[in-house]
């Protein structure tokens, strides 16, 4: 959060839990679960896609929400979609940043123009996905890495007027020596010690995450497929709180 930091200089890092469900009774179950150890619940494609936006209107209407519909198109259709969202009033929204300087600056403006003032989304552009590694990138012509591909769509996208990124925590470091404190960092691929992978690639602990300067982290499975979803989650905000 632009407010992250503390009058004594240290970073608050709060929870995301991503509710990555067709299930509106499912999701209804885990916001319940968490509590208030999640800031904030993210909802996403798969949740939106399946239960339809008059369910995501309905979480949004009860909690703040992340809608991460990681928006990637031409500048007219992102920013006409932005538009034909901005009802649901999230507190964050995603696009990808390889979509381009064009297309995050007609997101911006239509965000401008859409919100009332004071309620705009904090935008929030996607660097590269946290199941990405540099062989995977590398397979679709980056030959540089995901550090410096990171650093270079992080500066892209503050150029062109976004809140904040989407990273992994292990690209924290060098996207604040780069852009310093004001931008939002959400990091995924977040796993408490001894947590499976699954599909992420870039991982680190919510420890290490608060440690490298992440305002949020976002946490799905290791919260929602837990025996018990809110002593999961209790646990990662202790962590947090360290
Ligand atoms: O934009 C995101 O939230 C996102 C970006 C990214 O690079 N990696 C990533 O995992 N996410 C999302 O973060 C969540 C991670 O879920 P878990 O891997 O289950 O903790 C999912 O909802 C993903 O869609």
């Amino acid at each position: 959060m632009t407010d992250g930091v503390q009058t004594d200089g240290a970073r608050r890092t709060g929870l995301i839990v991503a509710l990555d469900t067709q299930s509106p009774a499912q999701a209804r179950q885990w916001a319940t679960q968490v509590g208030a150890a999640a800031g904030m619940l993210k909802l996403g494609m798969e949740f939106a896609y399946a239960a339809g936006f008059g369910a995501v209107a309905e979480v949004a209407a009860a909690r703040p929400i992340f809608l991460d519909l990681k928006l990637h198109d031409i500048p007219n259709t992102v920013a006409s979609a932005i538009k034909a969202l901005s009802y649901l009033r999230p507190r964050m929204l995603t696009l990808h940043a390889s979509g381009g300087q064009a297309m995050m600056e007609a997101a911006r403006k239509a965000c401008d123009e859409a919100f009332p003032q004071g309620a705009r989304p904090v935008l929030l552009a996607v660097t590269v996905l946290t199941s990405m590694d540099d062989q995977g990138l590398a397979a679709i012509g980056v030959a540089d890495g995901t550090a410096a591909q990171v650093g270079r769509l992080g500066r892209i996208a503050v150029r062109s007027g976004m809140d904040g990124l989407v990273c992994s925590a292990q690209e924290l470091t060098l996207l604040r020596d780069a852009l310093g404190e004001t931008p939002v960092l959400v990091t995924p691929g977040i796993r408490p010690a001894g947590a499976s992978k699954g599909d992420q690639k870039r991982v680190m602990t919510p420890a290490q995450a608060r440690a490298a300067g992440a305002d949020w982290i976002v946490v799905g499975r290791p919260i929602t497929q837990a025996a018990d979803p809110g002593a999961a989650a209790a646990a990662i905000a202790a962590e947090l709180a360290g």
